[in-house]
């Protein structure tokens, strides 16, 4: 087995351990990274200095404080970027769990460039580590030492077997390209990166190619061309031109090219002295090789500044050619040394056709105090950044992602980009199991009444702008809610041959829940109700207060939407519950339509207010708690004569707010109409319809679910004895008021009592006080528990 295959053997089997998983052992290998950085700056150093004689202030400017910044970074963010991201959801998925989850991919291998040994082995290796990977790292042998201070001190602070170093030329690069990766991230010359993609693709491993090319320059007429100048001088002969980045050519009118080149001439001189050649700032070219290679471009151009070379240095000087030509040599292929060439061009429009004519670099660069010139760049060409009136800069953003396009590369790294990119974004959809109805559109056999139904799913939402989708926003909830509630399940009332849907005998089909053993509501035989002390009177918060509540019209029933602080406690529920919503279930025409019955008897009409255990924040969360949902109901009685305004019933006042039922007229119609659909009532009191809980305290409870589909058993039922006062005028009238989702009159919205299935029903009616109030809760709970959940000590289920 040769030394490539061991290192990328220990990895994979360090990777399926699973220790590089864990974000605190990603934060701590990166935190030791950081500290090799910081605490071997001087070996860096010393090696930066005998491969690319490099200053010790240069290594850390250009390499080392950059991936000190990563690091801090990645460690700052990584429990935001590994964690599970929400996604946006259609009509289709409103009630689905979807997310991107990023999970590690695997092994890395990371193949280095010599140019900047440091940056583009670590940021690659950085964000292998906070994905999650295991990584093999290959240092470019050019950089001979540096590879060698890798090699032997990152060992030493990363954990060996995940994260190995492996050295070496072409031979060893290849024998580590036949082993199989997960991702291979790459750095180097384009013909090299084509070797990579081969190698990579017959294991279908995906490769990131950060490749090179020639990064043109256009310098408009109408900048400030002494500060262009500066800034273009700076990004080409910084590591002696041997930049990814570096402006490869500059484009720019005749008009303006002395001046420019004066200008360069000018900085050349401010920045490494008249004599470059000795001064410490100032590179040389990396072999003997590149040097005659770059040499060689200057042949058929007329130098300006500079020409000076010296073979036995690998010294060029920092050089401009003037008037070059597209056909000179030094337009051939990326120079990567320190010559810029001044292509002349007729104005813009010739500059963009020259650049669209020859493969997509890695940057472009302008210069201009022209927006509109600069907007026109960035629209009418292509390249793997834009960066306008400045050199290299952008490579230092974490925000930005780096990387080329077309033949300068493909994929992106730096900061998130880099966790991404070695990160696998897995989808994840949770579906309930529940609401099997709305699938019914994609199962056979396929109608043409399913296909308009899918249409509308499909193609009408996204047809809307994102203005256009808050908007309607609301319509489509209540399309959904149309669609799972409305066409799926209806009362017995709503049932068309033209319109069937689930009528209660058949909500089991669609909701399996209705067909359990603790449905609700139930008939109440008085006679055989338990008596239970434990049953004290509720203790009702915010009832007294002044709301707004919301009155909204869902197709089959009408629901008033209340404020947080309406609260529930007391009574032997085994919690505090805050309110949701109340609503009301009535007949026909001033008849029967309570939903509970007591001895048999119908009421006309009943309330029930939703409360939901704290802290649950949704029904839907509230569900999986046994006693989850606490419901309160009160039957109603008609009062003859009565007004629906202040009714004196056994000595209270209650004040049964005709606001409630103007609120009932102004909503006629369902949701989906869009006028008329929900309306805001201003200063509404509770206790303006429910008597204080002080006179309630004759009441039955028993354990069932909710009547109305997904028939959720998890609520914890108080029927109140005492009833509310309505008048036969108000009754007749609600129910023609207002209106089911096709229009009809609302009425007959009540669920048929359901069988008690050995369930007890207990009755408060003697308040004898128990010990203590946990005492009550466990008294009134272990018998409901006995007798119909058998679960008791169970917080939630699911
Ligand atoms: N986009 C970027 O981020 C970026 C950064 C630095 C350099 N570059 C580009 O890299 C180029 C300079 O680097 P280079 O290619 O001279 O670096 P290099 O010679 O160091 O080669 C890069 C890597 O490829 C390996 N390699 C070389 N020949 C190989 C072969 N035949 N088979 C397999 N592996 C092989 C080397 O071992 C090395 O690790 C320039 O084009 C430059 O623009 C791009
Ligand atoms: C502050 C500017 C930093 C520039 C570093 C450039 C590194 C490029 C890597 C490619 O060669």
């Amino acid at each position: 087995m040769s030394r490539e295959q061991l290192a990328v053997e220990r990895a994979r089997r360090a990777f399926c351990t699973g220790r590089s998983k864990p974000l605190e052992n990603r934060i701590r290998q990166l935190n030791n990274l950081r500290r090799f950085l910081v605490e071997r700056q001087a070996e860096i150093a010393e090696a930066s200095k005998k491969d690319l004689n490099r200053s010790e202030v240069g290594i850390q400017l250009f390499e080392t404080l950059g991936l000190e910044s990563e690091i801090q970074l990645v460690i700052r963010k990584l429990k935001q970027w590994a964690a599970p991201r929400p996604v946006e959801k259609n009509l289709l998925t409103l009630s689905d769990t979807l997310y991107i989850q990023p999970e590690p991919l695997g092994v890395v291998l990371v193949i280095g460039a010599w140019n900047y040994p440091w940056a583009v082995t670590m940021f690659p290796l950085i964000g292998a580590i906070a994905a999650g990977n295991a990584a093999v790292v290959k240092p470019s042998e050019v950089c001979v030492h540096t590879a060698k201070v890798m090699e032997e001190l990152l060992p030493v602070y990363l954990d060996k077997e995940l994260y190995p170093v492996v050295t070496g030329g072409v031979t060893e690069t290849q024998e580590l390209l036949r082993q199989r990766f997960d991702h291979i991230v790459y750095t180097g010359n384009s013909m090299v990166g084509r070797i990579v993609m081969e190698a990579a693709a017959k294991h279908l491993t995906p490769v990131t190619l950060e490749l090179g090319g020639k990064s043109p320059c256009y310098i408009d007429k109408h900048c400030d061309i002494p500060v262009a100048c500066r800034r273009v001088t700076w990004g080409k002969y910084t590591n002696c031109g041997q930049t990814c980045i570096a402006p490869d050519y500059v484009l720019c009118e005749p008009s303006i090219q002395e001046r420019v080149i004066e200008e360069m001439k000018k900085c050349i001189q401010e920045f490494y002295t008249d004599d470059p050649k000795s001064f410490p700032d100032y590179g040389r070219i990396i072999n003997e090789r590149h040097f005659k290679r770059v040499l060689a471009m200057t042949e058929d151009s007329a130098v300006a500044v500079g020409g000076d070379s010296d073979q036995t240095d690998c010294y060029i000087a920092p050089t401009i050619l003037r008037d070059v030509k597209a056909d000179s040599k030094v337009m051939q292929e990326e120079i990567f040394g320190p010559l810029l060439p001044i292509v002349p061009v007729n104005g813009l429009g010739e500059a963009i056709s020259f650049i669209n004519q020859r493969e997509k670099p890695l940057v472009i660069y302008v210069f201009s105090t022209d927006d509109k010139l600069i907007k026109r760049v960035i629209e009418e060409t292509s390249s793997g950044a834009v960066l306008a009136n400045d050199c290299l800069v952008h490579y230092s953003v974490s925000s930005l992602p780096f990387g080329g396009v077309g033949n300068s590369g493909m994929g992106c790294y730096h900061g998130k980009f880099s966790f991404d990119q070695l990160s696998h974004l897995r989808s994840c959809m949770v579906k309930p199991l529940k609401n099997e109805g709305l699938n019914n559109m994609r199962y056979p056999p396929h109608t043409l009444k399913k296909l308009g139904w899918a249409r509308f799913f499909l193609l009408k939402a996204p047809d809307l702008g994102w203005m256009g989708r808050m908007a309607a926003l609301a319509v489509l909830v209540a399309v959904a809610g149309f669609l799972l509630h409305v066409t799926l399940w209806c009362y017995e009332s709503q049932y068309t041959c033209e319109e069937p849907c689930k009528d209660p005998g058949h909500w089991a089909v669609l909701f399996p829940n209705c067909g359990g053993l603790r449905q609700s509501p139930i008939n109440i035989v008085t006679s055989k109700v338990h008596v239970n002390t434990a049953l004290h009177p509720l203790d009702f918060k915010g009832h007294d207060s002044k709301i707004n509540i919301t009155v909204e019209n869902l197709g089959h029933s009408v629901q008033f939407v209340l404020p947080q602080s309406v609260r529930l406690a007391g009574g032997a529920l085994p919690g505090n519950y805050r309110a949701l919503q109340f609503h009301l279930h009535w007949g026909a025409a001033g008849g029967a339509g309570s939903e509970h019955t007591i001895d048999g008897e119908r009421f006309p009409m009943e309330l029930h207010v939703v409360h939901i255990k704290e802290p649950y924040s949704s029904l839907a969360e509230a569900e999986h708690d046994m006693a989850g949902i606490a419901l309160l109901s009160f039957l109603f009685e008609v009062l003859f004569g009565g007004a629906w305004g202040s009714i004196t019933v056994i000595g209270v006042v209650h004040n049964i707010a005709h606001t409630l039922f103007s609120a009932l007229k102004s909503l006629q119609h369902f949701l989906f109409t869009p006028s008329g659909s929900s309306a805001e009532i201003r200063d509404f009191k509770l206790s303006d319809i429910i008597p204080p809980a002080e006179n309630l305290h004759s009441y039955y409870r028993y354990v069932g679910s909710m009547t109305t589909p997904g028939c959720e058993q998890a609520v914890a039922w108080t029927v109140f004895h005492k009833t509310l006062p309505v008048s036969s005028k108000q009754l007749v009238a609600i129910s023609q008021q207002c209106r089911f989702w096709n229009g009809k009159p609302m009425m007959n919205i009540f669920r048929p009592v359901q069988p008690l299935d050995g369930r007890v029903v207990y009755w408060s009616r003697a308040r004898t006080v128990l010990p203590n109030m946990i005492g009550a809760c466990l008294c009134v709970l272990c018998q409901f528990c006995v007798s119909a959940w058998g679960t008791w000590g169970d917080t939630s289920f699911v």
